[in-house]
């Protein structure tokens, strides 16, 4: 039986970015692959994201996080899912952390310090933005990432040249367009984001800048396919057009399932995010789920 069987879960959503939260602090068990597959199988835990929730590993962090895409890889960066731990942490009443003061969670990628600015709506400190070509990671130096070139020629797109690229974490790509709704994200989705100049695969949006204050963005991503809303894609196009002199630093983007506000803070290079959460329902994992998970 897998330790998993009968956990608590929360299902959630930021802007209708599907997200699970499952809590393993104080449990040593690890979230395989097949076990994250099994979970985003089940409609009542379906997932863009599988947050998990371990002990904290940096003193002074509330909890460690891992986050799982529906096929069973691994990401450092969620921005929407993020946002949920944090309303779990601060308001649920099982997840709820011990003591107040500042939220700050960790992933791999870094420590995410959350602020909470009303009853569902947190801004979080995303951190910088990684620029150099080897930290997104791209295959091929390039001397400046606003502009880069993937292998993927799709003659029937000649705005599809060019994009830029961005680490939040994870890796972002992302094209300017003219029409962000124009494009068949599911035909062209999984083709950009496998694309052999991305060794970690990549986050693939199309962004259309309408003001120096606003981006309409669709996004496909890694390992989860297109969705309502990505938190790290909008930070990764608010940053990209501030750079190439499309936007000032701080923008509303607005995504499928609603807006996001994104600003590249000027005194410290870090990117703010802010947003809602909502909670959809609880449940528990049923062990029929993980009967061929390892
Ligand atoms: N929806 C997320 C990003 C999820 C991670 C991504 N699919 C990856 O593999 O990097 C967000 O809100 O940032």
């Amino acid at each position: 039986m897998s330790a998993l069987s009968n956990s608590r879960f929360l299902k959630m959503n930021g802007l209708g970015n599907e997200i699970t939260v499952l809590d393993l602090r104080g449990s040593p068990h690890r979230v395989s692959a097949a076990e994250a597959r099994a979970i985003a199988a089940d409609p009542r835990s379906r997932f863009d994201q599988l947050m998990v929730l371990h002990d904290p590993v940096t003193p002074g962090t509330d909890a460690y996080m891992r986050i799982y895409n529906t096929d069973g890889s691994e990401s450092g960066a969620c921005g929407n899912g993020t946002r949920c731990v944090a309303w779990a942490m601060t308001a649920d009443p099982v997840m709820r952390r011990a003591g107040d003061g500042d939220l700050v969670l960790e992933t791999k990628a870094g420590l995410l310090p959350v602020e909470r600015m009303s009853d569902r709506v947190f801004t979080v400190d995303m951190g910088p933005p990684r620029l150099e070509w080897n930290e997104i990671p791209l295959r091929d130096p390039v001397a400046d990432t606003r502009a880069i070139t993937l292998d993927t020629h799709l003659p029937e797109a000649p705005e599809l040249r060019n994009p830029s690229a961005v680490s939040m974490g994870n890796p972002h790509v992302v094209f300017w367009v003219s029409d962000a709704t124009a494009y068949d994200l599911a035909a062209i989705g999984p083709v950009l984001e496998h694309d052999p100049a991305l060794p970690e695969r990549g986050n693939i949006s199309f962004a259309q800048v309408t003001s120096p204050e606003h981006i309409l963005l669709r996004v496909w991503e890694r390992g989860a396919g297109a969705t309502r809303a990505c938190g790290s894609a909008a930070c990764a196009a608010l940053v990209a057009a501030a750079r190439k002199g499309l936007t000032g630093r701080k923008a509303v983007v607005s995504l499928p399932g609603g807006d996001l506000v994104i600003e590249w803070r000027a005194s410290d290079g870090h990117v703010l995010m802010t947003g809602p959460t909502e909670l959809e329902h609880e449940g528990i994992l049923s062990p029929a789920l993980f009967a061929g998970a390892a």
